[in-house]
């Protein structure tokens, strides 16, 4: 199928999802060269670092160097004709770091279930709702956009599955209080395109403008790219996604990363769906960042890719299938009915197999002989026998 007009906006998380649940600590300036190397490849939305207590997440606690970074900071001033430059936050606090390092969007996060509300933002989901409420409020007085997360749409890694009239709840809250996009996450990984395809009608059917609606799915059980493509044929046009499929949540355990950006883009590009990323330039950030984490990379076409583009730029790759050659045996020895052959550092044994009547002849020419290298053996164990009782 080619649908050749539609396009589809990618947020790439990588740099704050995809990094948050790192225990070794990334260098800021390999968080930096991250976000430059991702802008290079024609993202426009790029989710750079979260504002969030040191202690809930250490990998990110370095945000303000990285805001305040140089190459970050004309980022941030050219946030202009649709480039976004989101950072994460959870309070009032966040907001006026964020805002002090000259962010121009934040984004709001809460859970429909409250297992993960309490794990993840020590809260109940109906404070959560409030807290975020504040925070949105005040960014959007102060012109900073507002983006808003729902977390565990499915399921919620503590309490099991998540009714869709949460998610609705929460959806509505989110942007009743001035986010001018919620995006889904399934923080586990656990849907499939069946779930994906009836919490999408069913927020629909209740009032939510689809245009509103983002979808961020973790691909812990391998569905991450077919619900993206479920969610797209509902009529979703804004996915989230992380560069090498990097990232997780450390309140979510088990929980595996986002969906990959590479397969996301390799997948519409195939069906002539407009990303505006250079997939090659993108399938080259996803190998440099998972080698620079000694990471194995998660997104299959990123992989794939590399591997194709190395064999192709190898030098010692031979342009044509390697020829055949015909090895030269040379017969070293020939005991009754084998034949020993030797070519280069080969050896190998043939039979000399005689023909028609000769074989019968033969076969019982070998049982004599079998019967006697026994008797030769066993007389050579006698032999030894005797020579052992006489010394
Ligand atoms: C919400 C809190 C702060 C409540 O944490 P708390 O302990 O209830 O609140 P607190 O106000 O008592 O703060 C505790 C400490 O954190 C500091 N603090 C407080 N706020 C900030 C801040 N903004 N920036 C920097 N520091 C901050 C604060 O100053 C204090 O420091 P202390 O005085 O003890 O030294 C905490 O639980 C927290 O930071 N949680 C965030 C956890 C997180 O980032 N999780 C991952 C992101 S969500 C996610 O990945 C899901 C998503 C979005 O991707 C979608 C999906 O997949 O579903």
């Amino acid at each position: 199928m080619t649908i050749q007009t539609a396009h589809v906006r990618i947020v790439e998380v990588g740099p704050r999802d995809g990094l948050q649940n790192i225990c070794d600590q990334v260098p800021t300036s390999t968080k930096v060269e991250l976000i430059r190397r991702l802008r290079e490849t024609g993202l426009r939305t790029i989710e750079l670092t979260s504002v969030v207590s040191p202690r809930a997440i250490p990998q990110l606690a370095d945000c303000r160097e990285v805001m305040d970074h140089a190459l970050v900071k004309t980022l941030l001033q050219n946030e202009t004709g649709g480039l976004r430059f989101p950072v994460l936050v959870p309070n009032v606090k966040g907001l006026d770091i964020a805002m002090k390092c000259g962010v121009k969007e934040i984004a709001v996060f809460i859970s429909a279930t409250e297992g993960f509300s309490k794990a993840n933002i020590n809260c109940s989901v109906e404070d959560g709702i409030a807290r975020a409420s504040d925070v949105a409020g005040l960014a959007t007085k102060a012109g900073v956009a507002v983006r808003g997360y729902v977390s565990c749409i499915f399921a919620d890694p503590y309490d099991g599955p998540t009714p869709e009239g949460a998610v609705l709840h929460c959806t509505r809250s989110l942007l009743d209080a001035g986010c001018y996009e919620v995006s889904l996450g399934d923080t586990t990984g656990i849907g499939s395109p069946s779930n994906v395809h009836s919490l999408i009608k069913y927020l629909i059917s209740n009032g939510i403008p689809l245009e509103k609606l983002a979808g961020h799915f973790h691909d812990t059980y391998g569905q991450a790219v077919a619900n993206v493509w479920e969610a797209y044929t509902c009529g979703m046009r804004v996915f989230d996604s992380s560069v090498g499929g990097l990232g997780g949540c450390p309140f979510a355990p088990g929980a595996k990363g986002n969906v990959a950006s590479e397969d996301l883009v390799y997948m519409f590009h195939n069906a002539g769906i407009h990303t505006g990323v250079d997939l090659p330039k993108l399938v080259e950030v996803g190998d440099w960042i998972s080698r620079t984490l000694s990471m194995t990379n998660s997104s299959r076409a990123g992989t794939a890719l590399s591997v194709k583009d190395n064999l192709a730029n190898s030098p010692s790759t031979p342009a044509k299938p390697p020829r055949q050659v015909s090895r030269q045996w040379t017969v070293l020895a020939q005991p009754q009915g084998l034949q020993l052959h030797r070519g280069g550092t080969n050896l190998k044994i043939t039979r000399n197999r005689p023909k028609g009547d000769d074989r019968r002849a033969e076969r019982a020419r070998v049982r004599r002989r079998g019967a006697g290298v026994c008797v030769r053996y066993s007389s050579l164990r006698a032999r030894r026998r005797v020579r052992s009782e006489r010394d």
